[in-house]
């Protein structure tokens, strides 16, 4: 009786939803929306995400290439889960910048990754993210920026990357270049925010960091998933059992929790010992004035009353940085060693130049900025990336954008679209950035939305200065043989994971050479 009850229920509301679909799309006032490939009724584009989960970046330039002002419409399951996605400059400039107080980050997407970047800079919107900006912003200044190279950058690539790529060099064993720019990455961002001194990259094998890294991306794939995925009553009940991806999620959170949690207590032991170092405080040292201020003038304190609250947004603070350290700049590099190898005419321009600033100043190495920007083109270390209407909105084109829909664009589709990078699109072109005068030409941050743009953009200072300063240290000094997962050929580029980032599959593994004066 129960079920039959239950089944004529849900035939009721799929034929009202079926019935509201059918007329919204006779109405007028649908004219000038997106196109939406495949929708089925009943699905929407849930068997077509189904079947390109493996390639989601790539379906989706496909569609978005396809589409006549290059923005979709895309839906789940009986109309959940409604996202426009746009490759269209001018939609991008109108989500992130003209528009921008109609768009935050939204439930949804907090809901997905509530567990692992909390009330984080990444996932907050309006004040609290504000607040975040402000403190942030003295990570970024110029003198942070002069202390990061000479301190932080200069001392773990002599002391540490640098041997660790003579050793492999010297034994000619190949090296996962992925792995350790990764764990090189992940230290400069805890001496640099934190001020705590992290070694997972000369205690390579301690299994304490692999958990670490493995807890990291165990929480980032689910959540990336949850994001694009509605939130099911299958997942609210794996949640509650705790079980499935819910299970796998909580114990990684676990992981991170701790080491969050140590980084705090290191934090608080070298301030209860007056251990704070000269010039400027660090970025969790800011975070933690901000959070102490009893004198009423702290807002960000005011909006976590108690001491458990005040914690855990500190938990936040220091996840948040790490994922942003730890893996954009090392997928960036990974990506441009390997289009290097594949593009032998740019790796021989890059050591033109080289050669010609033996003083080592990165500052003026045009063509490398210019052949790292190309690589993150190609490969954008954050390839897909959205937020939430918060009301009734047009984009440029025409698209109509409801209150409550994902407002989403695709920095890996634009740069594969050959109406904004001409024919050569697919190919790996620094020279593309380039003057006549051979001064690098930057393009409007909404044509090229690879660090985002607007209120929200990252500030990207950090990460050029960290990339030209590891690829011209690791150029000079080895000549890099690909070994795997394929070879260095831009008809085989490797597999990456569908994660938010673009890891490659496997790392990438290579044989390293000392180069020799007649390499010069
Ligand atoms: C190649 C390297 C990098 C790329 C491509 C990149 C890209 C991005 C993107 C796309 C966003 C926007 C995220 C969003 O709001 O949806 C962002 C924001 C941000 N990035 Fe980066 N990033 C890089 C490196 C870094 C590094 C090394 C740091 C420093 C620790 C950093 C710190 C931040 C911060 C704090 C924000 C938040 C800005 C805000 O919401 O106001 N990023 N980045």
């Amino acid at each position: 009786m129960e079920i039959a009850y239950l089944v004529s229920v849900l035939l009721f509301i799929t034929a009202v939803i079926l019935y509201v679909r059918r007329r919204r799309a006779a109405s007028p006032s649908r004219a000038g929306t997106a196109s939406c490939p495949h929708p089925n009724p009943v699905l929407g584009n849930t068997l077509e995400f189904v079947r390109n989960r493996g390639r989601f970046f790539d379906w989706y330039t496909d569609m978005l290439r396809a589409a006549p002002s290059n923005t979709i419409e895309a839906w789940g399951a009986l109309g959940a889960s409604h996202a426009v996605t746009t490759a269209d400059p001018a939609g991008v400039d109108h989500l992130l910048r003209a528009s921008f107080a109609n768009y935050n980050r939204g439930a949804q997407f907090r809901a997905a990754q509530s567990e692992l970047i909390g009330d984080g800079i990444f996932g907050a919107d309006g004040r609290l993210w504000s607040l975040q900006r402000k403190l942030a912003s003295y990570a970024f200044s110029s003198r942070s920026l002069r202390r990061f190279t000479e301190d932080v950058l200069a001392v773990h690539l002599g002391r540490r990357l640098l041997p660790f790529l003579d050793a492999a060099a010297g034994s000619g064993e190949a090296v996962d270049l992925q792995e350790a720019l990764r764990r090189f990455a992940f230290d400069n961002i805890c001496h640099v925010a934190f001020g705590v001194e992290s070694s997972t990259f000369l205690e390579w094998g301690d299994p304490q960091h692999q958990a670490l890294f493995k807890a990291f991306d165990t929480a980032v794939a689910i959540s990336f998933m949850r994001t694009l995925t509605p939130s099911t009553p299958v997942r609210k009940l794996t949640k509650l059992l705790n079980i499935g991806k819910s299970r796998q999620l909580g114990e990684a959170i676990g992981v991170i929790d701790d080491h969050a949690m140590s980084v705090i207590e290191a934090k608080e032991a070298s301030q209860r010992n007056n251990n704070q170092g000269e010039g400027d405080p660090d970025l969790l040292s800011r975070f933690m004035a901000a959070m102490d201020e009893e004198d009423g003038g702290g807002e960000l304190a005011a909006m976590f009353p108690t001491p458990e609250a005040k914690r855990r947004l500190l938990r936040d603070v220091v996840v948040s940085f790490v994922l942003a350290g730890k893996d954009s700049t090392t997928s960036a590099l990974t990506w441009f060693f390997w289009l290097l190898a594949a593009n032998p005419r740019c790796e021989r321009r890059v050591h033109d130049e080289l050669s010609q600033s033996p003083d080592g100043d990165v500052k003026g190495m045009r063509y490398l900025h210019a052949a790292l920007t190309e690589a993150m083109r190609l490969y954008p270390p954050v390839p897909f990336n959205g937020r939430v209407a918060v009301a009734d909105d047009v984009l440029p084109d025409g698209t109509k954008v409801r209150a409550g829909w994902f407002a989403n664009y695709s920095a890996y589709a634009m740069g594969r679209m050959e109406k904004l990078w001409g024919e050569n699109s697919l190919e790996f072109v620094p020279e593309r950035w380039l003057g006549d005068d051979g001064e690098f030409v930057a393009v409007d941050a909404a044509r090229y939305p690879v660090f985002h743009a607007g209120p929200r953009a990252c500030r990207k200072e950090m990460a050029y200065v960290q990339m030209k300063t590891v690829a011209a240290a690791v150029l000079r000094r080895f000549s890099l043989d690909v070994q795997a997962p394929t070879t260095a050929s831009m008809q085989s580029p490797p597999a990456y994971e569908m994660t938010g980032g673009m890891k490659i599959i496997g790392g990438l593994h290579v044989h390293l050479k000392i180069r020799t004066e007649s390499d010069q």
